[in-house]
């Protein structure tokens, strides 16, 4: 049903251009609820002043309403202190949200990570459409999880991503180290996972949709191995200690990346990803 009521036209002009801004027409729906608007009378005004049923708004919140979770606070330039630690915040994208943190790590910690990783590393694997772990050709490169606070050192790492981007650190999956040797890369990809793919359910049955990442890279490749954005055609240096941190709504393809090609040398990232529920169930620390 549609609205009959007169629609104030800065109201009219405040829909459109929130929708066209890129805000979700769910997102549209809970300001206007926050702002007092009874549900119904928001719903029927929206779908008129965007020229649509009110059956087809539902199919626009229905995905936004699965993963209605928590939502990381983008790191703030020009620099941000954590716990003793400062680093640049050097570069910031709005599309994809990028932002890309100048010695995040320190390099000690970098040296330990590898150490630690190393006896552990077992060939990468990605999610099948089923849920389950592969083998996969399109990312050939080593690595090993941590779990979560399973160490002072990771522990300490975790609370500062967890400060950074103020999300609990039970968000977060064990923290991943990956090894790639020259000729070794992830192919772009997205790390939301797809509504679409058969496991879906299962894969975010704990935790919820993944929202954001944070790679950080614990070595210096002598050439090549950076983190590629190619919907906005941007590389991010892989350098010892910064990291590079996106987030990103279900079904954000402006943030494809990939870990391109080492040419000479090897890299080593640790890579933490956030969700948008608790994805651990009784994080230590
Ligand atoms: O290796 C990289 O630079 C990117 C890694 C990545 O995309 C991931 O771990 O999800
Ligand atoms: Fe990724």
């Amino acid at each position: 049903m549609k609205s009959h009521l007169p629609i104030r036209p800065e109201l009219r002009d405040w829909i459109l251009t929130t929708t066209r801004a890129g805000h979700s027409v769910d997102e549209v729906l809970r300001l206007m609820h926050e702002t007092g608007y009874d549900p119904r009378q928001s719903r029927s005004i929206v779908a008129t002043v965007l020229n649509m049923p009110v059956s087809a708004l539902d199919a626009h919140t229905q995905a936004p309403k699965v993963q209605q979770g928590r939502r990381t606070r983008h790191p703030e330039p020009p620099r941000m202190t954590i716990d003793g630690r400062s680093f640049n915040v050097s570069t910031c994208i709005e599309r994809p949200i990028v932002r890309v943190l100048d010695d995040f790590l320190s390099a000690d910690e970098c040296d330990v990570l590898i150490e630690q990783a190393k006896p552990r590393l077992q060939r990468a694997k990605t999610v099948d459409s089923g849920g389950k772990q592969q083998i996969d050709a399109r990312r050939t490169s080593e690595g090993m999880f941590f779990g979560i606070g399973e160490s002072p050192l990771i522990k300490r790492i975790e609370a500062r991503i967890a400060t950074m981007l103020s999300i609990p650190v039970d968000h977060g999956e064990g923290l991943q180290v990956l090894h790639y040797l020259p000729g070794q890369q992830y192919e772009p990809h997205y790390d939301w996972f797809d509504p679409e793919q058969p496991g879906f359910a299962a894969i975010t049955a704990k935790g919820g949709q993944r929202i954001a990442s944070l790679v950080m890279y614990l070595n210096t490749p002598d050439s090549g191995g950076g983190t590629a954005f190619p919907e906005v055609g941007l590389t991010v240096t892989a350098l010892r200690g910064s990291a590079v941190y996106f987030a990103y709504d279900t079904g954000d393809t402006s943030s494809l990346h990939a870990g391109l090609p080492v040419t000479k040398g090897e890299k080593w990232i640790a890579t933490k990803w956030l969700r948008e529920w608790p994805f651990q169930v009784s994080p230590q620390g």
